[in-house]
């Protein structure tokens, strides 16, 4: 078990994440991962994490989750880079294996999304996360829980879950309007909470964020550091850049989702595609189809029109 922070939180700021560069054949190319970590430590983001959506946790075989694990952990730990593992897993089964032989690599925090085939009832939530925490061994723990789960939780469903399960130290969601940022601030404080990576300065603004697993981050881990930084001392420049932020992913990002079909994990990486700041590429593991590499050249100038403090020379 471990403490609640007040309203500290150890594992805050901007977190970058994993993105799995995919060989013709369809096979993880790990020499192009462990450069990938290396751009990422070298750009000093504030920590680095595995296993989201955006690192399709939800396609890989148990022998390669342990071989990436290990890459992050050896490579940060050499480094002294704060890092999470992503043990989530559809299947309740599985996520408890992956939580398990996570913990042996002493992360910051074990990261696990609710089983997602049946939704779960809010026991059924406590339960699960009972026996994530037990498997954890003492690593705190970070639930995951975004718009596309199959049980999203409310804040104030949250708050009920996370009380009965202490080891849970933060919740990563998609926020909401003016009314779930007052909800969030009324049953969620104490909870650390990471909201989406382009929302991030009206999260702080609001008094809700703790950080984000960052989709900025895949765009530019070194960009989305300086306008995390900036925050602290220039709120109001901060929101400009957000609002710019939102206007590409709206007007060039979200319509290969919305028309075209594509899973968030295509989006995340053709952002990086357009940051081209390590060796990722456009392609995901089949069956999921991802955006050609010509649609990031075709957005590099744009989107370094819009928002040269985040694509512009550090
Ligand atoms: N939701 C994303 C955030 C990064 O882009 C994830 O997969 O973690």
């Amino acid at each position: 078990m471990v403490d609640r922070p007040g309203t500290r939180h150890a594992i805050s700021g901007n977190w970058a994440t994993l993105l799995l560069p995919i060989d013709a054949d369809d096979g993880i190319d790990f020499a192009g991962l462990a450069e990938e970590i290396d751009v990422l430590i070298a750009a000093d983001v504030d920590g680095i994490y595995s296993n989201g959506t955006a690192g399709e946790f939800h396609n890989q075989t148990e022998v390669e989750f342990d071989a990436i694990q290990e890459l992050l952990a050896e490579r940060c730990r050499r480094a002294g880079m704060p890092f999470v593992v992503g043990a989530c897993q559809p299947d309740p089964r599985l996520s408890l294996e992956r939580v398990r032989r996570a913990a042996t690599l002493a992360p910051a925090g074990i990261q696990v999304v609710l089983p997602d085939w049946w939704p779960v009832s809010e026991p059924e939530a406590v339960d699960f996360l009972v026996m994530a925490a037990e498997a954890a061994a003492g690593v705190p723990l970070i639930l995951y829980n975004p718009p596309h789960a199959k049980r999203v939780l409310a804040p104030a469903e949250l708050a009920a879950v996370l009380a009965q399960v202490p080891d849970v130290v933060g919740v990563k969601l998609g926020d909401g309007d003016v009314a779930w940022y007052a909800e969030a601030r009324t049953h969620l404080s104490g909870i650390a909470l990471y909201v989406p990576g382009h929302h991030l300065a009206t999260g702080m603004r609001e008094g809700v964020a703790a950080g984000a697993f960052s989709n900025v981050a895949c765009l530019s881990p070194a960009g989305a550091q300086r306008w995390t930084r900036q925050m602290a001392d220039d709120l109001a420049g901060a929101l400009d850049v957000e609002r710019r932020l939102q206007a590409f992913m709206d007007e060039h990002v979200v319509p290969f989702r919305r028309d075209g079909g594509y899973s968030n994990a295509a989006l995340d990486k053709l952002l990086a595609a357009v940051g081209a700041w390590a060796p990722v590429g456009t392609r995901l593991r089949r069956p999921y189809r991802w955006i050609d590499r010509a649609e990031a050249e075709r957005l590099r100038p744009i989107a370094r029109a819009m928002l040269p403090e985040i694509l512009g020379p550090s």
